[in-house]
């Protein structure tokens, strides 16, 4: 359907009827701006076609650079990316065309109705003047703003034009879409209403490369995660397999002081209790202690009393399998961006912008 060079052909198989091709084949890239600051330091990753493959890190770990290598906006230093079989320093215009971007900040012009703007999109992509009309009408309704069509962007939501960014990076049918932290600052609402098209979008073949700071995000909709810390790749595998990293389950006990000195002496209990039988981690949370280990599920129980015999009195606690939250803290060190740290949260899109900007 699309251009891939011979090179991306490697390893198709007529028994599998699962396309293998790789969309995105990136080999030790890095970037270092002219301020010096090294921005992206080795990554290299293979993105099948087909795949919803996510790019997870926190503010300033190097997202946005290298999603921009990938897309031809600024030149790798030194390593190679095609995507979709075009070099990204050799056939830029072929690869600019054969794929979808939505950038990080909205491209959508305010003063263009949402049919305008997605208009514009298809000229601007070349889509032949005879199908723009049922193009329009197609995406509009994907994105759930063809009841709005008409009325000016700027009466939008936050969430509405996100979702019209969405439409304008389609309108071509690319097979590839790079998604740059689409759902940051938006509220859950309209965060769940942006997965589904990017679920949709993707169950019907087009292949997702998603960056955002949301563990949630990448686990509810990714098939691989690649974590990265510092401009470097610190982990790469599907949620379960990054889970599976952290090492057992997770015992969270609340505690009633959670003062620095009933916290030492908490993690010296649990560490002198011998039940943990040598593995596993203690860490801190702002209310007590989390302790990661194979044995947590069985043990739990009995590391309760032991805190008890020392007089560090439990609040509540819990027995979980672990999140990607945990793999964060387990790879980088440092917990993830919570939600909580959002600052300019949308009210929910679902709250018609046009009575917000009138
Ligand atoms: N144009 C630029 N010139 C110089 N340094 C830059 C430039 N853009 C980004 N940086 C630096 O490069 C590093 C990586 O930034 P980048 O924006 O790629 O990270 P990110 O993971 O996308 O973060 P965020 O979530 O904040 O967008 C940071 O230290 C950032 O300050």
């Amino acid at each position: 359907m699309h251009p891939v060079s011979s090179t991306t052909s490697d390893n198709s198989d007529s028994a599998d009827p699962t396309p293998h091709r790789a969309a995105i084949r990136a080999e030790d890239v890095s970037v270092t701006y002219a301020s010096g600051t090294e921005a992206v330091k080795g990554v290299s990753l293979t993105v099948p076609e087909g795949e919803f493959f996510g790019f997870l890190g926190p503010n300033g770990a190097g997202k946005t650079t290298t999603i921009k290598a990938f897309v031809t906006l600024l030149d790798p230093t030194g390593g190679s990316v095609t995507v979709n079989g075009f070099d990204v320093r050799r056939d830029r215009r072929a690869l600019r065309s054969s794929i979808g971007y939505m950038a990080q900040e909205t491209s959508v012009d305010l003063e263009l109705t949402a049919r305008e703007n997605v208009r514009f999109a298809c000229e601007a992509y070349g889509v032949p003047r005879s199908e723009r009309a049922a193009r329009i009408d197609e995406l509009l309704e994907l994105v759930d703003l063809a009841d709005v069509a008409d009325e000016q962007a700027k009466t939008y939501s936050g969430g509405m034009k996100k979702r019209l960014d969405v439409a304008t990076a389609l309108v071509h049918r690319p097979p590839l879409v790079f998604l740059d932290e689409p759902t940051t600052g938006l509220d859950p609402t309209a965060r769940n209403r942006l997965w589904d098209y990017f679920r949709r979008i993707n169950e019907e073949g087009t292949t997702v490369f998603l960056t955002t700071q949301y563990l949630e995000e990448a686990d509810q909709l990714c098939d691989r995660i690649a974590v990265i810390d510092d401009g470097r790749i610190v982990a790469l595998g599907t949620p379960e397999e990054l889970k599976a990293r952290v090492g057992g389950d997770v015992l969270d006990v609340d505690l009633v002081d959670p003062s620095d000195a009933t916290l030492a002496r908490a993690e010296g209990v649990v560490h002198d209790s011998g039940l943990l039988d040598g593995e596993g981690s203690v860490s801190r949370t702002e209310s007590g202690l989390s302790v990661t280990a194979q044995r947590a599920r069985r043990v739990g129980t009995d590391l309760l009393v032991a805190l008890r015999d020392a007089g560090i009195v439990v609040e509540g606690f819990n027995v979980r399998s672990p999140t990607l939250d945990d793999v964060f803290l387990a790879i980088t060190g440092a917990p993830a961006r919570s939600d909580d740290e959002d600052e300019d949260r949308e009210t929910p899109d679902d709250v018609a912008a046009s009575e917000v900007a009138r």
